[in-house]
């Protein structure tokens, strides 16, 4: 980066990757959030785009949640963000595919690079598959929320996202993260295309998305902190297994006959 933060140009595909890592690591840690425009360059970022399109008129969206809002005296229910869940190995996303892999390239190559091997203190070993979100846009939003309240490993959110000429003055669908400790400020990041937005997914960051009024599209992938997800995963086994244990219990007393 020269002095208006410009990249120079890098020649490699591997400089790329590195330049771009060295960008991730050094905003995560110095804001817990950092945005990249031209992720995947216009070609790759609209292949992307036409198969979510293709997906999306096929009606493979599921109805987002039901977000009831009070309107005079009748609950008027709208529908949030639509959402679908995509590996990126069948043939018919293999754009999407090359996107995830793209990203994992990032997240790995980055958890490698940074001090001792750890992006902000995380060993990443996997992640979620890739959640394919639209919204509507009749003024469809999402409550502020944090993605990971209560610790289930999931550290980094990474969003990707394909609206073209979107202009927020008239679109909306900001998303607003009100990052801790940056006091009253607040990070508002544009949907724009071939964007791509990563932040920490735990209580560091509490965000919503503003009414939108364009259908609008976005990729969420959420990778995993290794002991973060193994303590996660044994808490829930114990959980599962004391459910199992009592229902049992129920179970015998009403087949004994007791009480
Ligand atoms: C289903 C679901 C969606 C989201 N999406 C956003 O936060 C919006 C991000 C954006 O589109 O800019 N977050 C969670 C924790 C769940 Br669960
Ligand atoms: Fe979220």
């Amino acid at each position: 980066r020269d002095e208006e933060g410009i990249i120079e140009e890098p020649c490699g595909e591997q400089e790329v990757i590195d330049e771009m890592c060295r960008i991730v690591i050094r905003d995560m840690d110095q804001f817990g959030v950092c945005v990249v425009d031209n992720f995947l360059g216009y070609k790759r970022g609209m292949s992307v785009l036409q198969e979510v399109t293709g997906m999306y008129t096929k009606g493979v969206f599921k109805d987002g949640q039901l977000v009831s809002k009070k309107v005079k005296n009748d609950l008027k229910t709208i529908r949030g963000d639509q959402i679908t869940w995509i590996d990126g190995k069948d043939e018919s996303c293999k754009n999407i595919g090359l996107l995830i892999s793209q990203v994992d390239a990032i997240i790995l190559r980055a958890n490698k690079m940074a001090n001792n091997g750890k992006i902000g203190n995380y060993t990443i070993n996997g992640r979620t598959k890739a959640m394919v979100a639209c919204y509507p846009g009749h003024g469809t939003h999402y409550v502020k929320h944090v993605d990971n309240p209560n610790k289930d490993g999931r550290c980094i959110t990474a969003i990707y996202y394909l609206n073209r000429d979107w202009n927020i003055q008239q679109n909306g669908g900001l998303l607003r993260i009100f990052p801790e400790g940056w006091q009253d400020k607040v990070a508002d990041i544009e949907p724009f295309f071939d964007r791509i937005l990563f932040f920490w997914s735990d209580r560091r960051n509490p965000h919503e998305v503003q009414p939108a009024f364009k259908t609008r599209y976005a990729i969420t992938l959420w990778y995993f902190d290794a002991s973060e997800r193994q303590e996660a995963c044994r808490r829930h086994k114990t959980e599962m297994e004391a459910q199992a244990s009592e229902s049992n219990n129920i179970v015998n007393k009403t087949s004994s006959g007791e009480s």
